[in-house]
């Protein structure tokens, strides 16, 4: 399974495909499947981590948190975090299908006004009427937590949030444009075995006996090249089990390394903001500056209950259902959002010397637009040393992250006072009743505070003129011929809500862009409709 067809026994000077693709992600899982729907096409995969397939640790999705800081996870640190916490630990998927083989697989479609958004920031032709059809594309099975999967305390969480703060029981978050609700969330997952629908089992799994498709796994790309037409379709790899060599794209070469090692892989072969990388040694290729910048993320904090005793143990991965409250009448959206916990989250308490109760609950409110931007950059030309990576958490001038994170540690604590799920809870024991002042608050919110690992926006997508920009709206990398970006780097902005579904459709999409096929029928232009006339 290793390397299938076109590698065994040709040798690997240079083995030469239709496309390349670097990363055999949740976007690059997408890509394979769909161009090697041709059997004319001959695609290439290069994915540093192993495969997915009868791997019961990845594919049992309420394992996932196990996978964290493991080899299945590069584990990217950040620097440090004058306003936030310098000791979160960014995982990111090393296993075919990427973070969608590790993450928590909650689905949710993008918001139509947000896409609306990203066309006002130069990425025309990605508007809601344009890429939510895609939907309907989608391989993975999606589908609200199943009935038995259901914990009776995330259901008293539910009608908590509901009683105490006058918002909507939400029965299927993808079912219409939302602004406020609680329920239970939608994932990629088979109730029946508690399998994940990852982007490697719904779109790889099925066609990996494909002639015309070749996976390199364990194989890391480390410098990208050009071909004698000066088009920048070589890629140099690094095998585990031989000499380096390289791989050619006769049409495309797709970069899908994700949010942070697409950037990378960029700088490495010099193309970034020439200054810094010549200050490496690195041979500049083109002068990108906005390679690295515009590093978004999801921040959120945490506030813990000690339980009375153990939890009944339904659960599809130990954070079902959640809350959404728009704080701001004015927003279109959502402005604040709660993951809940049915097991105690205290990686970053217990780190502050707050008490890990031996049964408990939490909630993680977190930022869904947050308005600090960070940056990545390489500390070196070694291909081998990890980037720096500076998210500037809570850093916006106006105080917006913070003051989110205060306001959500606050509603938390009312929907926890609040029957029936105050029934279940003996006490709060990260950060505690004595924190109390938005001081103190904001002070213990951004200590205890952790990522939704949602890195995205690092190479984005732009208009004409816009020097930030990375790739213009048909995902092209400027300044180059020859190479797309296909990943959550391509985001101008982060999507509200978990950023995995808005990948696959980008991936989708990208497939037509690539081939000129025709995309779905358009749906009716703009308003909130979109979503609701697609779902019913
Ligand atoms: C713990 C966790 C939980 C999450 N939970 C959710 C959730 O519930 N819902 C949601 O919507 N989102 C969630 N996310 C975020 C979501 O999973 C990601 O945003 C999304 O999967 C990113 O897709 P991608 O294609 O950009 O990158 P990835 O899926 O990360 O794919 C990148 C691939 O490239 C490979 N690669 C990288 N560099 C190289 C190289 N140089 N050479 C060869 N291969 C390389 C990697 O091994 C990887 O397979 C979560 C993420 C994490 C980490």
């Amino acid at each position: 399974m290793a390397d299938t067809p076109a590698t065994g026994g040709s040798g690997r000077d240079e083995d030469a495909y239709d496309y390349v693709i670097v990363g055999g992600g949740t976007a690059g899982c997408v890509l394979a499947a769909r161009l090697s729907e041709d059997p004319d096409c001959r695609v290439c995969v290069i994915e540093g981590g192993p495969s997915d397939v009868g791997d019961e640790n990845v594919l049992r999705l309420r394992n996932w948190i196990n996978l964290l800081d493991t080899d299945y996870d590069y584990r990217y640190p950040t620097v440090e975090q004058p306003r936030g916490n310098s000791h979160i630990l960014h995982s990111r998927a090393r296993v075919l299908g990427g973070c969608s083989s590790h993450n928590t697989l909650i689905s949710f479609l993008p918001f139509p006004h947000e896409l609306e958004e990203w066309v006002r920031a130069g990425a025309a032709g990605w508007d809601a009427g344009t890429l939510l059809p895609y939907r309907h594309r989608l391989r993975n099975s999606i589908r609200p937590v199943a009935e038995k999967d259901r914990n009776p305390v995330a259901h008293d969480f539910v009608t908590a949030a509901v009683d105490a703060l006058d918002v909507p029981v939400v029965d299927d978050f993808n079912a219409h444009p939302f602004t406020e609700g609680a329920g239970f969330f939608s994932l990629a997952y088979d109730p029946a075995t508690g399998h994940r629908s990852s982007a490697s089992v719904a779109y790889l799994h099925p066609v990996m006996d494909r002639p015309n498709l070749t996976l390199k796994l364990e194989s890391w790309a480390y410098r990208l090249l050009r071909d004698g037409d000066g088009r920048l379709t070589r890629v140099r790899v690094r095998y585990a089990d031989g000499p380096d060599g390289s791989v050619r794209a006769e049409r495309e070469l797709l970069l899908c390394a994700g949010a942070i090692d697409t950037p990378r892989l960029l700088m490495l072969s010099g193309i970034g903001p020439a200054d810094e990388l010549r200050a490496l040694g690195i041979d500049v290729l083109t002068d990108l500056p906005g390679v690295g910048e515009n590093l978004l993320d999801h921040p959120e904090s945490v506030i813990v209950w000690e339980t009375a005793g153990p939890l009944p143990p339904n659960s599809a991965m130990d954070s079902d259902a959640g809350l959404f409250v728009r704080r701001d009448a004015a927003e279109p959206g959502p402005d604040l959002m709660f993951h809940f916990y049915q097991v105690p989250f205290t990686l970053n308490t217990e780190r502050l010397g707050l008490p890990t109760p031996p049964y408990g609950v939490c909630m993680t409110p977190n930022v869904p637009k947050s308005r600090s931007r960070g940056r990545l950059w390489l500390r070196s030309a070694d291909p081998g040393q990890k980037p720096a990576l500076d998210f500037r958490y809570f850093t916006d001038p106006q105080g917006h992250d913070e003051r989110t994170i205060v306001d959500g540690l606050r509603i938390a604590r009312e929907v926890a006072a609040t029957g029936p799920l105050r029934d279940w809870l003996v006490r709060e024991t990260a950060p505690g009743p004595d924190v109390t002042t938005d001081a103190e608050l904001s002070e213990y919110g951004r200590r205890a505070a952790h990522t939704v690992y949602h890195p995205a926006g690092t190479c984005r997508m732009g208009g004409d003129g816009d020097a930030g920009a990375v790739l213009d709206p048909l995902l092209r990398l400027r300044g180059e011929e020859g190479v797309r970006v296909v990943d959550a780097s391509v985001f101008p902005d982060l999507p509200i809500v978990n950023p995995m579904v808005t990948v696959l459709l980008v991936a989708e999409r990208a497939v037509d862009l690539i081939t000129g096929r025709a995309g779905p029928p358009p749906a009716p232009a703009g308003g909130s409709d979109v979503l609701g006339e697609e779902q019913r």
